[in-house]
Formats: structure tokens, sequence, C-alpha cells
């Protein structure tokens, strides 16, 4: 048994290694760790080949961590977790899991040089890996799971990561959102929300809002250039929808999520600001939505005992309803030349488009490192262009930063739009008949083009105004009272999402309602017998906007998540084939699922 050992100025390595007593030959290069199996019997030689990037911990010992930690404590042997894929069915993305091998060295010190030079080259190559975290858990969240989630799931592959973390859980709506407002956030890395998309987006406007103050810029101004937050974002679901998790990572499962919060990934995502006047209403990442998006969440919000079944339920109701509003839309459209809504390509883990925007974005910036240094100067025209207006009656108007894609849409609202390059896809459907608008609902459940229909228009755009006809102004101030009355009467929503929001306009407009001002009228009993309203409302992510009459802009790459962006699955596949780029073959003959 002789071990050929080279050591290098970096952490390179070679040598002999055993893994259930089978001969390997290791190599540590700067980027992968690889090991093949050398035993002449054996026909196939397997390899495998670990990123650098993807190794999650590296232990003396013999070590399991899953269900619970035990370590057989060897002098010879050490343990090495990281990343292994499988397919998800039913996602779009891959699923991560904990991969673990276990190897012996022939003397102690060769497996103590092992496990030095493993962790160099992890510290090495992934310098946004996390060291502490402030976590937020929902316990009310989706199935009221989060708090189980995070201990059973996450905290030990934190543990085992060496991430040290700051675990609230939170007591009342808002409180996320109001620590990272006001609190010393010193020494963490990173913000993990536990729950759904509601609390991320408590943390999103927490993140945004603390930025803005300790840059002194001012949020409520809508042509300002907000800066990038520093702290990024992680997002473990354990709420009811999980669109945001699903739309940047592919699968909804708290361990992939946990992985890509371990190794550091960073995804940048573009955020929408939404204004009304000078006061900010909200940020949003995903569906801004008027008329058919709109009524369907008041309408669902009334129905909240019938839980998930609501949204079908009002669906339905708000479909038969047959309603279209009158509007005027005016958008600056985004660089045709960059990208289009209808180019049929798919945001992907490592966008080139995402990518060359980041260049655009921060021409300066040399690595991810000084992220945002160049990116006030480069955004000072960013609303200069010229503007489109469109005048109608639509069924639906929508705005999106993302594809939007969820496990019901797996190609979202709209496919081709990106992650992180800085527009938004705006979505003008004009006033149909029901059978249309229903095809046209269909196709985002299926892979036939949304788009290819005559009523149908979309466009890139990099901000967006709309307002009301003037005979629809005074039916807006009645349909927006009637709509703080439902969370003024408490017997609809417990007041907590929307809390934020409403929060957000009235603070920036000193316009503070109290429930004794407002007359507690229902929005609609019956939407199939009510006399149509004239106006809608805003879904904003999932919330009600006080305002119709809104001004939008979107930020490029105003946050980081703890992700990648959708895993490519043809690209990984291709990948596992050849065997030695990737870590989807294990050494003990097992093909891993
Ligand atoms: N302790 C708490 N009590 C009541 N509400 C809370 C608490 N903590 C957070 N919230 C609020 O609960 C709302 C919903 O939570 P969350 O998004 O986690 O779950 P969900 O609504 O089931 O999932 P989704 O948003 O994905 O549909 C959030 O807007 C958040 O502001």
């Amino acid at each position: 048994m002789k071990a050929f050992v080279q050591m290098e100025t970096d952490s390179r390595l070679e040598s002999s290694l055993w893994v259930d007593s089978r001969r390997c030959a290791a190599v540590l290069t700067g980027w992968h760790f690889k090991w093949t199996e050398v035993d002449k019997r054996s026909r196939d030689k397997n390899s495998v080949s670990v990123p650098v990037a993807e190794v999650v911990g590296v232990e003396e010992g013999k070590v399991e961590v899953l269900p619970h930690k035990t370590v057989e404590d060897t002098d010879k042997d050490f343990t090495v977790f990281y990343v292994k894929r499988s397919s998800s069915p039913g996602s779009c993305g891959l699923l991560w899991r904990l991969g673990r091998t276990q190897f012996s060295c022939p003397s102690r010190v060769l497996r103590d040089q092992w496990i030095k030079n493993l962790r160099i080259a992890v510290k090495t190559h992934t310098p946004l890996r996390p060291h502490r975290l402030l976590v937020f858990i929902n316990p009310f969240g989706g199935k009221k799971k989060a708090r189980q989630i995070f201990h059973s799931l996450v905290a030990p592959l934190f543990e085992l990561a060496g991430i040290s973390t700051h675990v609230i859980v939170t007591e009342r709506a808002n409180q996320a959102r109001d620590h990272l407002l006001k609190k010393d956030l010193t020494g963490f890395d990173g913000v993990v929300c536990v729950g759904g998309d509601g609390m991320f987006s408590e943390v999103l406007h927490g993140a945004i809002g603390r930025t803005q103050q300790e840059a002194g810029a001012c949020e409520n101004d809508p042509g300002v250039t907000l800066q990038p937050c520093p702290l990024h974002i992680g997002i473990i679901p354990a709420g009811s929808t999980d669109c945001v998790c699903y739309a940047t990572v592919g699968v909804i499962d708290p361990v992939t999520s946990a992985l890509h919060i371990i190794i550091g990934d960073s995804q940048p995502l573009d955020v929408c600001s939404v204004h009304h006047g000078f006061a900010l209403v909200r940020y949003s990442v995903s569906l801004l939505g008027y008329g058919f998006y709109g009524d369907v969440l008041v309408e669902s919000e009334k129905h909240r005992w019938m839980g998930p079944l609501r949204y079908d339920y009002s669906g339905s109701m708000v479909f038969l309803s047959n309603r279209s509003y009158t509007g005027t839309v005016q958008y600056l459209p985004a660089d045709p030349l960059l990208s289009s809504p209808r180019d049929n390509t798919r945001c992907l883990s490592g966008c080139s488009v995402c990518s060359r925007s980041t260049e655009r974005l921060f021409p300066n910036s040399s690595d991810s490192g000084s992220l945002y240094s160049s990116y006030s100067e480069h955004f000072h025209n960013d609303l200069e262009g010229e503007w489109v207006t469109v005048e109608g009656r639509f069924k639906c108007v929508s705005l999106t930063c993302m594809s939007s894609s969820c496990a019901r849409s797996p190609m979202g609202l709209s496919p081709s739009a990106h992650l992180a390059d800085g527009t938004g896809d705006l979505v003008l459907v004009w006033d149909t008949n029901p059978l249309n608008f229903l095809k046209f609902l269909y196709r985002h459940t299926s892979t036939e083009d949304q788009f290819d229909l005559p009523f149908v228009e979309v466009h890139r755009v990099k901000a967006v105004r709309f307002c009301l006809a003037g005979d629809t102004k005074e039916e807006e101030i009645r349909v927006l009272s009637d709509e703080m009355d439902i969370e003024a009467g408490g017997h609809v929503r417990s007041g907590s999402r929307n809390g934020s929001q409403q929060h957000l306009a009235e603070k920036a407009t000193g316009m503070m309602t109290t429930s004794e001002e407002k007359t507690v009228t229902p929005f609609t009993c019956c939407l199939c017998c009510k006399k149509p309203s004239a106006v809608s409302v805003w879904n904003c992510d999932g919330e009600i906007l006080p305002f119709t009459e809104i001004s939008c802009k979107i930020h490029g790459q105003l946050v980081r998540l703890y992700a990648r962006g959708i895993e490519d699955k043809a690209a990984i596949h291709h990948c596992s084939q050849e065997r030695d780029t990737c870590n989807k073959t294990c050494m003990q003959g097992r093909s891993l699922p």
C-alpha cells in the first residue's frame, strides 16, 4: 500500500483512499474532489467528482448526520458530505440531498492532510458561504410545520456546515420586517425565512427598507435609485404556495433550499417598487395583477376557511362573473435587442441574459464581493426613453419580474421572463369572450403559448403606470373603502398580511384609517348576481393594494437570494452520463437516483 502524496502551494492533493474496502485514486484539484475505483476486476471504473463548491462539510471519523448525528471516532477515517442531485417528479428543478462518503487512509497524517486541504479548498472557492444567519420562523405559515421543518431538516445541516444561527419564532405578523428595519444586524451574512411567500415578502421589505435607511435613499420617491441589499435572503419553504422558492430553485423542498444556503449560492433578483403618487405602497417580485387576478384574491380572502381550495372556487366564481375593466396603461419598453418575452428562452441557472445584465448593471465591479459598487452611478437615467400608452378595456393587466412558475403552472405567467435582467413582463389581456379567456387561462397549465392569442399582448418593460378612466375614479374610492372594511371587519382575514402593505402606504401618506371610520360593507356577496364594479384592485404578490392608480419601476438585481436559479435537468443528465464531471454515480456500484 503506497500512498502517493503531492502537495502544492494550493490545496491540491492526490493519494490512494479506501471507500468500503475498495481502493480509489483520489485527487483534489482546486475546483474538484474526485475519486476513482482502481480495482482491476471492476469492469466499470466508477468515478465520482464533486465540485469543491458543493462540499457541505468534512469531518473526522465515520460520521452520520441524519436522522441523528453519530460519530465513530477513528483516526484514519474521514467523512465528506456534499450535494447530491436527484430528479423530482412534478417539479421543474432538481432535488438536492446530502451525499456522504466515508474514506479510510493508510495513516493519520494523511487523513489530517486530506481534511485540512479539503477545508482550505472549500474556504478558498466559496467566499459567499454564510457563517452566521438570522432565521425567522413563522409557526403559522402553511401547514403550521415551519418549526418542525427547521429543527429536524435544516438545523442539523447548518450545524454540519459550521453555520451559527440566531433563531426567532415570530409571535406576530410583521415582526421579521420590523426586526430587520430596527435591530442591530452586525455579524449576520444573511437572513433566512422559514415560511411562505408572505413571510418572504416581510423579509424582503425589511431588508430593502433597512438598506435604504442606511444609504439615505428615499423609498417614497418613485424615481429613486434604490441601493441593493448586502444581506442575502434564504427561503426555507414552509408556506402554502412558496411561489418565489419554486421560481428560483425549481423545487419546493426544505433540504434543497438549506443546501443552497449552506454553499452560499447567490441568485440576484429584480424587484418591482409600487408607488401611489409620492408614497411607496409595496415591493413585488412575482405577480402584480389587476382585474382577474385582483378579483380572485378579493374573493378568495372571503373564503379562507376553505383552505387551498378557495383559489379554485374563487377563480371559477370570478371567471363566471365575466368582468373587464377600463384603464390606461403606460409602459417604458426595455431594450428589445437584449431579450424578448417571446424569444422562447428559459431563465435557468447560469442564464446568459442575466449574466450580461449584471455586467450592464455593475459595469465596474470585478467580482461578486464588490457587487454593488457601481450601481447607483449607472442608474441615473434608468427611466429615460419613450413611454408607450395604451387605453381600453382589459380582462387583466399583469406585471411580473420572473416567470412566476409554480407547480400548477410549470412554465409560469411569462415563461421567458428573467430573474435578474432588470426588466419585467407586462401582460395585457384585452376584453374578450369567456371562452377565449378560458383558453388563455388554460394555456398557463400546459406548454401551449398563452401569448399566441389575438387578445393578448406581452411587453418587456422597465416601468409601468396605471390609471383609471375619469368616470371610474369615484368608483375606485368606493371599492377601496369596501376593501378596507374587509380588513377592519376582521372576519375575512386576521389582518396580518394586509397589515404590512397598508402600514407602508399609510406611513408614507400620513393617511391613518381607524376601523371606526370605515363602514362595514362586504365587497360582494355573490359575484355572479351582483352589478359588476367598474374598478378592480391590484393583487401584489398575494396582497390587495389599497390604491388602483400606481406607478411601478423594476430595480435590477436589488436583492440576492441563496439560490442559483432552476438547474437545467437535461444538462445535468448529460453531465451524469459522462460520469467524470458530476457526482451522480457512487462508489458502491449503485447508481444514485
Ligand atoms: N406569528 C405570526 N402570527 C401571525 N401571522 C404571522 C406570524 N408570523 C408571520 N405572520 C404572517 O403570516 C403571513 C403568512 O405567512 P406565510 O407566507 O409564511 O404562509 P402562507 O400564507 O401559508 O404561505 P404563502 O404565503 O406561501 O401562501 C405572512 O404575511 C406573515 O406576515
